[in-house]
């Protein structure tokens, strides 16, 4: 059931916008994705990520040890990315608040124990567009900063179906996952969580 609209330090946060029914719906969507561009786990100069990715779009988040960048081509098939699907589309177009599609749909696989660090994305070329996230799966420990690093931060556990934007003000906020509650949700067959974030990269 979709619930009361909810603000984290400016990050807005949307709870069972998306019913399980779509969350089915997309699921099928994303394995076809990742059927087309499969996942990969990056490697950066810290060593490599807990999270696995694939993309969808015209450009990809790509990270390696020459660092990270958006891509037109997958890096291990070299073909274009897939689509990004319909069902995935349709939630920034309800939740956007812009007249431009996203260029660039990350997909981000939390399998147990996975985690994501403090951080701004802040690889785009416009910050006025807005950032959307969609939870997928288990439940995850979503953490939120400032746009300065460090200082406090306020925490909010995000659920499957839930969607999150950062925009205006928030747009550049710090903000990670510190854990994945394995077993919250039968969703992702072999477990864990999936989050699709949504970017205009130009
Ligand atoms: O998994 C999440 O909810 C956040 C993902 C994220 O911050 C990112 O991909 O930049
Ligand atoms: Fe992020």
């Amino acid at each position: 059931m979709r619930g009361e609209e909810i603000e984290l330090r400016g990050v807005k946060v949307l709870p069972g916008f998306i019913d399980a029914d779509a969350q089915a719906a997309m699921l099928a969507e994303l394995r076809e994705v990742a059927r087309a561009a499969p996942v990969m786990r990056p490697v950066t100069r810290r060593g490599p990520m807990s999270v696995q990715m694939t993309s969808a779009g015209r450009l990809g988040w790509v990270a390696d040890r020459r660092g990270y960048r958006y891509a037109p081509l997958h890096p291990e098939t070299g073909a274009p990315w897939p689509p990004i699907p319909d069902s995935v589309l349709a939630v920034w177009r309800a939740v956007a608040g812009v007249a431009v599609d996203p260029d660039s749909c990350l997909v981000n696989l939390y399998r147990e124990g996975a985690k994501m660090g403090m951080h701004q994305d802040r690889d785009e070329g416009d910050f006025s567009y807005p950032v959307v996230s969609i939870s997928l799966g288990d439940e995850a420990l979503f953490r939120v900063g400032s746009v300065e690093r460090g200082g406090s931060t306020a925490s909010i556990w995000l659920r499957s179906g839930d969607v999150a934007v950062m925009s205006g003000a928030a747009r550049l906020v710090h903000h990670g996952i510190d854990r994945v509650r394995a077993g919250s949700s039968t969703l992702i067959p072999g477990g864990g969580r999936i989050n699709v974030t949504l970017r205009v990269v130009r």
